[in-house]
């Protein structure tokens, strides 16, 4: 099940400066910074209410936020939706004709199981899944 947006993945092509713009805009400090190499993305988190704000930043030539802002300026990059239980999300929405991204979940940042649905199945927008992992007792 889907519960609620987890987070809007911004792309942004100076980190530091855009860290600064919108830790102003929303009057508080991120609570988080990661480097997701699997990616290839430096991240910042905000949390807004029960959602959060994500800049991205590509930290190679072959990242997908690289990729992207070769053609396309700063801006709203994926939405991403908190889910229960992920895999039966992906069953579910390939089901009914979304491409996946990726066949298995895979680690994304803060703590999470991420999977992809390709904007030429959602209407022109990147879609990101994001089911909590359960920590390792
Ligand atoms: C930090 C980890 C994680 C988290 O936990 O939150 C993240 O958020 S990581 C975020 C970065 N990673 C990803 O985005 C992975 C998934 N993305 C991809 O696999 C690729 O980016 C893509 C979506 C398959 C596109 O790659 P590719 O086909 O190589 O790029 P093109 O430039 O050729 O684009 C093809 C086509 O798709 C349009 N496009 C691309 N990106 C987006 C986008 N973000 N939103 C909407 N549309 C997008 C692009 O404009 C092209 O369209 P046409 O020109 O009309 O063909
Ligand atoms: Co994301």
């Amino acid at each position: 099940m889907l519960t609620n947006l987890e987070h809007l993945g911004l792309a942004v092509n100076d980190l530091e400066a855009a860290t600064i713009l919108y830790t102003t805009l929303l009057g508080q400090e991120p609570y988080k910074r990661e480097h997701v190499e699997s990616e290839a993305v430096d991240t910042v988190f905000f949390q807004v209410g029960g959602s959060k704000i994500e800049l991205l930043a590509g930290t190679s030539p072959n990242s997908a936020i690289t990729k992207y802002l070769e053609k396309k300026p700063d801006g709203i990059h994926h939405v991403a939706f908190a889910v229960t239980d992920i895999r039966a999300e992906m069953a579910r929405l390939r089901a009914a004709g979304f491409t996946l991204l990726n066949e298995e979940p895979k680690r994304g940042a803060d703590n999470k199981l991420v999977c992809f649905i390709h904007p030429k199945s959602a209407n022109g927008v990147l879609v990101e899944l994001c089911q909590d992992m359960v920590p390792l007792t």
